[in-house]
């Protein structure tokens, strides 16, 4: 039976100093941020997931952003190793957390980068976005780890955001859902819906039809309503601030063996 427990990591007092690229800095209150992930982890526990909390990393102000950290491919945890240097502390804990989970655990090597924002998996396929954030080595090591294991990694340009998922995610049958402006090569996705604000193209997959996503996306919540979906809105408009989005904010472990 499929195993429904998703990794999530507090946010660090010191999140207001997380690293904005393709954003303006904006002021964030961290009482509120603290609230908005509440409510966030409230949502997942609501709807069938166990939320498994690495240990919290106040010294790293990203680290509420785990996805970025771990890559999951069935059982397999692939740490990854942040083109950003300041977040590579964070894989210390997540390593562990995933390590007492069962999971077998590989590594991303130095000199090669990778963000866990920049792979977005549908079913078998995993799109590897190559940005400021995974480079070419990066992505190659996800084809090293993964393509035994029976995964096709389709390699994906991403210059217009900071990783691939900012940009695309898909639902639940598969059909990719993006924002246009935000895509560099939409082409690269056979079954594709275009959606009509960036933070739309965000959606983490709850089972049945349930689609968790922000607040800040109403006209794309419509639309997924009218697809027969039903949105489960959350507010995270701290974490927006950072460039963070929904889907950021968990790692879901579906293929645990235990
Ligand atoms: N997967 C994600 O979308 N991660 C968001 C990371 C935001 C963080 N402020 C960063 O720049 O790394």
């Amino acid at each position: 039976m499929p195993s429904k427990k998703a990794l999530v990591r507090r946010p660090a007092s010191s999140l207001a100093e997380g690293l904005v690229t393709h954003v303006e800095r904006g002021e964030v209150d961290v009482d509120l941020a603290l609230r908005q992930w509440e409510a966030y982890t409230d949502a997942l526990r609501a709807h069938g997931w166990e939320t498994v909390e690495v240990d919290p990393a106040d010294d790293c102000p990203d680290s509420v952003f785990v996805e970025d950290t771990v890559v999951m491919f069935r059982n397999v945890a692939l740490i990854a190793r942040s083109g950003a240097e300041s977040r590579r502390a964070e894989t210390l804990g997540v390593e562990e957390a995933v390590a007492s989970l069962g999971c077998s655990v590989n590594w991303v090597w130095e000199p090669g980068t990778l963000d866990g924002g920049d792979v977005l998996k549908i079913g078998d396929t995993v799109y590897v976005g190559r940005g400021g954030r995974t480079d070419a080595a990066g992505v190659q090591q996800v084809r090293a780890a993964f393509e035994p294991l029976g995964a096709r990694v389709v390699a994906v340009p991403v210059a217009k955001v900071l990783h691939l998922k900012s940009a695309v995610t898909a639902l639940p049958d598969g059909t990719a859902v993006g924002y246009v402006p935000h895509m560099d090569a939409p082409s690269l996705f056979p079954r594709f819906l275009p959606v009509p604000e960036p933070s739309g193209a965000h959606v983490v997959c709850l089972g049945g039809d349930k689609l968790l996503m922000a607040a800040s996306a109403p006209r794309t919540a419509e639309l997924y309503a009218d697809l027969g979906y039903e949105p489960v809105p959350v507010d995270i408009g701290e974490f927006e601030k950072l460039e963070g989005c929904v889907t950021c904010l968990s790692v879901r472990l579906r293929d645990l063996y235990a």
